[in-house]
């Protein structure tokens, strides 16, 4: 069977999984195909950066894929779908990564019998260090499963998840690394402020925050136990910690996962 895939949806979350296949050895350029709804420019810089083929019409995008990936807003996935329902057949796999949006709505939208997963991946794909969660549709078999997860862990970890999962996963881990980037933008504001150097505050919050996610990934500590490893009774992080707690840290964040939670139900709705 080919190995072809295509992108439907030619934005950031497509350029990241696409460059991070490509990384990986996954795919060949030849076997990936872009399409986009009207923004050719995107399309062009895919083709230039990338190398790979990009396709106005729809139906020659699709028809030859194995895999077909929506990668459009959850607000133009009918559009989308209805776009290319009538070119897909049902050895095909259709992979979502539209935040929000059920299996068994994509599957309404397309009205015909396609097996579907629902996935939701985050840009680190780009640096093949996604953190991926999927689920299955009702007509994707164990071999579909695979499939997806074999595709995803080439761009970083891949996990199966009950579908009504998927909200929270979306909140923690398809938004996360923006909350990760706001945290290095506020530090590193702070350090500027106090007088250091903005690129040498940038060098070291970059490496603190990848020597944190090491810690994480090898000490097999867990988070509260690496936190208190640093925290001396009295020292420089009990005072800020302190202050976190002053500025209700913790009820901000469980605002912000709590909020993003709801705005992908809200997004699946639509
Ligand atoms: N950006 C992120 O970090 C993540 C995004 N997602 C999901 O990925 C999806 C895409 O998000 P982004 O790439 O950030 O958005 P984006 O706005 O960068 O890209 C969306 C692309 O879809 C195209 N498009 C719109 N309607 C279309 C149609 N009818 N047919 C073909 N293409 C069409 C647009 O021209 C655009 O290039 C969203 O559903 C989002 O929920 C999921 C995980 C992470
Ligand atoms: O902000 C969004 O809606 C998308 C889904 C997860 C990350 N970006």
């Amino acid at each position: 069977m080919t190995k072809k895939m295509a992108f439907v949806g030619a934005g950031s979350m497509a350029e990241s999984i696409l460059s991070g296949i490509l990384d990986s050895g996954f795919l060949a350029k030849e076997d990936i195909l872009v399409t986009n709804k009207s923004d050719f420019e995107r399309l062009e810089h895919l083709e230039r950066q990338y190398q790979i083929q990009y396709v106005e019409d729809k139906q020659e995008t699709v028809t030859d894929a194995r895999i077909v990936l929506l990668a459009v807003k959850p607000y133009d996935m009918e559009a989308a779908i209805a776009s290319i329902r009538d070119y897909l057949n049902t050895d095909q796999l259709l992979i979502s990564v539209a935040a929000g949006v059920s299996t068994d709505t994509i599957s309404e939208m397309l009205g015909r019998e396609i097996p579907v997963i629902r996935a939701m991946p985050n840009t680190s794909a780009a640096a093949g260090e996604s953190a991926t969660a999927v689920t299955r549709g009702r007509l994707a078999t164990e071999e579909h499963l695979h499939t997806a997860l074999e595709l995803f862990r080439t761009i970083g970890t891949a996990t199966e998840v009950a579908e009504e999962d998927m909200h929270t996963v979306t909140a923690i881990a398809g938004s996360g690394p923006a909350y990760v980037y706001y945290l290095v933008e506020v530090m590193e504001e702070a350090a500027v402020a106090a007088g250091l150097g903005k690129q040498t505050a940038h060098e070291l919050l970059i490496q603190t925050i990848a020597g944190a996610g090491e810690m994480l990934k090898s000490s097999g500590l867990d988070p509260a136990q690496l936190r208190k490893n640093i925290t001396s009774p009295g020292g420089t992080t009990q005072a800020g910690l302190e202050a976190l707690d002053e500025g209700e840290f913790q009820k901000a964040v469980i605002s912000c996962v709590e909020t993003a939670r709801e705005r992908s139900i809200e997004l699946g709705k639509k």
